[in-house]
Formats: C-alpha cells, structure tokens, sequence
C-alpha cells in the first residue's frame, strides 16, 4: 500500500511540476539571536524583554541617517538649563534676584495683613449665640417700652449705661442692654456705641453680621432729628 502510494505520488509531482519560482532569501534578523547555553532554543523561547531594534538594523532609515552629515558643532549647540537654586537659599517673602527659580512672584510675597485689633472674648457659660436666640424668641420683655418711639439723638443720649444701653443702627434704635453678655466682641466693645448711632462703628467691623436679625426683639424705636 505504502509503495503504491510513493509511486503515485512521485509519478503526479513529476507529470504537473511547477516552473521554478524566485525565493526570497532573508538577508539578517533583527535583533540578531544570541547563542543560547543548550543550543535548541527557539525565538520564541527566549526570555529577554529587549526591545526589537528601531529603526530595524537593515532599514533606509538608518543607513541614511548614518551618513548624514552633522551640521551643529559642539559649541554651536544649545547650552543646557541652568541649575535651579537650592530652596535653601530661599527666603519666605523675600523675592528671588537670581531670576532663574521657580520662587513665587513678587506680587504675592507681600506678608499677609495682620489680624485687626478687635478679638473675640470668651463669652461666659450660657451666654452663646445659641443662647441668646433662644433668649430673643423665649417672649421674654428684652425692649423696655411698651410702644416704638421717635428717637432724637438728645434722647438717645441719656441712654448709655451697662443697665441702660441704647444705640442706633441705620436709622433703628435698639435696646442692647440684655444683647452685652452676648456679644462675641466683648461688652466694652458694644459699649462705645451705647447713647449714640453706631452705624459706622458696626459697618466698619463686622459688616456682615445681621443686626436687624439679632436685636429684632430689642427694638426701641426710630431716630429722628431733633426737633428745633
Ligand atoms: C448691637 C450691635 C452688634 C451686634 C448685634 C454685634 C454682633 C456681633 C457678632 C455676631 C459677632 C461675631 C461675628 C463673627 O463671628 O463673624 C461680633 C463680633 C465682634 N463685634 Fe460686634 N456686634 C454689634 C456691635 C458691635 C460694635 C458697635 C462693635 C464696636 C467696635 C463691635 C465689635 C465687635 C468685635 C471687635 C467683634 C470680634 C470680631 C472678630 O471676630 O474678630 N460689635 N459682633
């Protein structure tokens, strides 16, 4: 059977054989294989990680960029980077004269403002903002009158006492004889208002504190002018 097979299989090939073509022949291999210890490794294989060569080592690109002719001489090249200071050398809010670090700009080494004078005190037990609003919606008489007035400032005057404390914000004149133990600022702070208008005072500290909101039970009244 297996002879039948070889004389049939030859005498085909023989009858219908194919003219010769060209084969291509592999110049060189990229990268070149190193010889492995036992001799029967294949590519596949291997176990180095390096990277196939780029450009590949037959390729136009390299060849031509081998007999490429240098253009820039050492000297022409570009100078590297200078070396950047050492933050040692740096001073907080002093700028940077050298030029040449990363050191914020000047615009912004100003040393930031100092806190102003005025400071919270440390308001005694009981005596939070949470207290007071519970105090100022308890319906306890924090007013004094028993109707809104029509202030004049000669009026307002008489009222500038610890057990008597009266001031004016926008136009509103408010009782804040129970409002002292309150104040996060202190009560000799708030006293420099009491009997007179404390409009500009209050402004200039803390104009964002709502006082029409905190004294609103405290309300006395309205300044008016005096009358002539
Ligand atoms: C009766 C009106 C006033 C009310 C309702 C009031 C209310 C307040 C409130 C709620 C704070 C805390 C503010 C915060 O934590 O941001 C505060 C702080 C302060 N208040 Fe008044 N205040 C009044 C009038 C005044 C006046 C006339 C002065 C006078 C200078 C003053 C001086 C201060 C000061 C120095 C602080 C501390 C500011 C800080 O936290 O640095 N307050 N006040």
């Amino acid at each position: 059977m297996t002879s039948y097979l070889r004389s049939w299989l030859y005498s085909g090939t023989s009858a219908v054989e194919p003219a010769p073509t060209p084969v291509p022949t592999i110049q060189e291999i990229s990268p070149p294989v190193s010889d492995s210890e036992d001799g029967d490794a294949t590519e596949t294989e291997q176990d180095d990680d390096l990277p196939p060569a780029f450009p590949s080592l037959n390729s136009a690109q390299r060849v031509q960029s081998s007999r490429l002719p240098r253009i820039l001489t050492d000297s022409q090249l570009m100078p590297p980077p200078p070396i950047p200071s050492l933050s040692s050398l740096r001073q907080p809010g002093v700028p940077n004269t050298r030029g040449n670090s990363l050191v914020v700009p000047p615009s912004t080494t100003k040393p930031p403002p100092k806190p102003k004078k005025g400071k919270k005190v440390a308001l005694a037990p009981g005596h939070s903002p949470l207290d007071w609003a519970a105090l100022k919606s308890s319906g306890a008489d924090l007013r004094g009158v028993d109707t809104l007035l029509r202030i004049p400032p000669s009026v307002l005057k008489q009222h500038n006492k610890r057990d008597d404390a009266w001031s004016a914000f926008n136009g509103k004149v408010y009782n804040m004889t129970a409002y002292l133990p309150f104040h996060p600022g202190g009560e000799k702070e708030l006293m420099r208002v009491a009997g007179r208008d404390g409009t500009q005072l209050f402004a200039s500290t803390h104009g964002w504190v709502n006082v029409d909101f905190m004294l609103d039970s405290c309300l006395v009244g309205f300044l008016v002018p005096e009358p002539s």
